[in-house]
Parts: C-alpha cells; structure tokens; sequence
C-alpha cells in the first residue's frame, strides 16, 4: 500500500487504527511491609495494540509479574482499571473474569507445565476441550497450530520427548488454543539456549502477526527485546517507555 500523502489520508489512516487489546490505566498495586507500605506499582499505564510486541524488561522485584498478573485477570489491582478490547473488568465478578481470561487471555510460562502423560497433540486440544468445542473439532485446530510450529512430525510425542525448544513451541500452540487476543509471556525462552531461543521467539513472533494477537512478553533477553515493536520497563511503579 503506498503512503499517505494528503492530511486527510493520514486523518483517515489514524482514525482507522485498532483500539488495543490491552489496556492499564492508572494501576496501583500496594503491599504491606512491616508497618509501613511497598509500592510496586503506582499509576502504571500501558496500552498494547492487536498484532503487536511489547518487551517487558525490567529487575528482579519491579513489579513485572504483578503487572502480568493484572493484565491477565489472575490478581486485581488496588486502584485503576484494566481493560480488554475496551471493557472494563473491575465490574465483572470473578466468575466473569475467569470467562474472559478463558476466551481472551492465553498465557505461557518459562517452564512450559504441559501435562506429562498426554501427547503434544492431546495438550494443545485440552483447553478447547473444556471450552466445550467437540474432539474433531479441537484435533483439527490443534493440528493446524502444531504444524504451524513446526511440530507437525511430533504431535503424538509426550513432552518428555520433546526437547525444550519443541516443549515451549507446544505450550505456545496451547496458550492460543481457543483463539485467545492477548499473549501475557513470562519469560518463555528463558530456559533455552540462545540459538532455540530465537528459533522460539521467531515461532511466537509469526503467530501474534498472523493473528493480529496483543502480545506482552517479560524477557532478560534484550536481543529479543529489540526484535519486539517496543520495549518498556516499570520505574518507580510506572510504566516507562525504553
Ligand atoms: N503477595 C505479596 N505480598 C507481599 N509482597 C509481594 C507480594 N507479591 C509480590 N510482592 C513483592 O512485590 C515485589 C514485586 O514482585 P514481582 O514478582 O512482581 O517482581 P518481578 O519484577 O516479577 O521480579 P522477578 O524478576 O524476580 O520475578 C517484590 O518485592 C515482591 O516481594
């Protein structure tokens, strides 16, 4: 598509921009120390847009996985409001979190938590499974993201034998098993060597494009992070653009 050349085009163009996936406004999260308070996060702000990369580097004790906490509806936060695909859900019940963090919130951790005694196959279709879609049906698109993967030759392994990087691939197929449209990202390379990790990364990178998924992803890793759309830190409980 060639670029916008009049003011009206760009009006246009920025007017047709998606709304985020993803957005924090004004996240206070507060802990109690000794007779005193820790604040770990205090007016943090982030929007993150669908198909997009944000990097999350930050020291230990910052505050990041409160942060992903959060986004992911797993903690609530003292004050402000998160919200996905601009609802906000600090009116939902905690039954209705767990809905939506179920339709619209795939995790993935550093260790992958696949469940041992079930293939790569049978793994990546057990949330669409409890979702209610039928064993064709979630077979069908688990093979699909499996093979997209490149695990498409291993779907009957079991994850111990599977080496890391392919045991991290099954996880990420798992995390966006039921179509979710935020990617919250703990460290997944972290346990890998670098080579497999930015084989890894390449994989997940792909599949938040194709998918138009908001992607927001913890790493130590800053090659990756410089490979991501954006990199931010938390400072004083803030998000902070690097
Ligand atoms: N439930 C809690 N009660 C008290 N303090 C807590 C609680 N949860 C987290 N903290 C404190 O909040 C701070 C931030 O923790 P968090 O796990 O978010 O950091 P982090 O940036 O993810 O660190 P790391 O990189 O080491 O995992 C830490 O000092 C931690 O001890």
């Amino acid at each position: 598509m060639s670029q916008p050349t009049t003011t009206t085009d760009r009006r246009i163009e920025r007017r047709a921009a998606p709304p985020p996936v993803l957005r924090l406004k004004g996240i206070e999260r507060h802990f109690r120390e000794g007779a005193g308070r820790l604040s770990i996060l205090d007016g943090a702000e982030l929007a993150v847009a669908p198909g997009e990369l944000v990097a999350l580097a930050a020291p230990s004790g910052a505050g990041k996985s409160t942060l992903l906490h959060i986004a992911g509806l797993l903690e609530k936060p003292d004050k402000g409001e998160v919200l996905i695909d601009e609802v906000p859900v600090s009116v939902a019940s905690d039954a209705e979190r767990t809905a939506i963090r179920r339709m619209k919130i795939g995790f993935v951790y550093q260790f992958h938590h696949l469940l041992p005694e079930f293939s790569a196959l049978e793994n990546v279709m057990m949330p669409q499974l409890i979702r209610g879609l039928s064993k064709p049906e979630a077979a069908r698109r688990a093979k699909e993201l499996l093979s997209y993967m490149r695990l498409g030759d291993r779907i009957q392994h079991r994850p111990s034998e599977l080496s890391g990087g392919e045991q991290q691939r099954v996880a990420i197929a798992r995390a966006v098993a039921n179509a979710p449209r935020l990617l919250l990202a703990d460290e997944p390379t972290g346990n890998l060597d670098p080579t497999t990790a930015h084989y890894v990364f390449d994989a997940l990178a792909a599949l938040v494009r194709a998918s138009g998924l908001a992607a927001l992803i913890v790493t130590h890793n800053m090659e990756l992070a410089e490979r991501m759309d954006r990199r931010i830190t938390l400072q004083a409980g803030k998000v902070v653009e690097l």
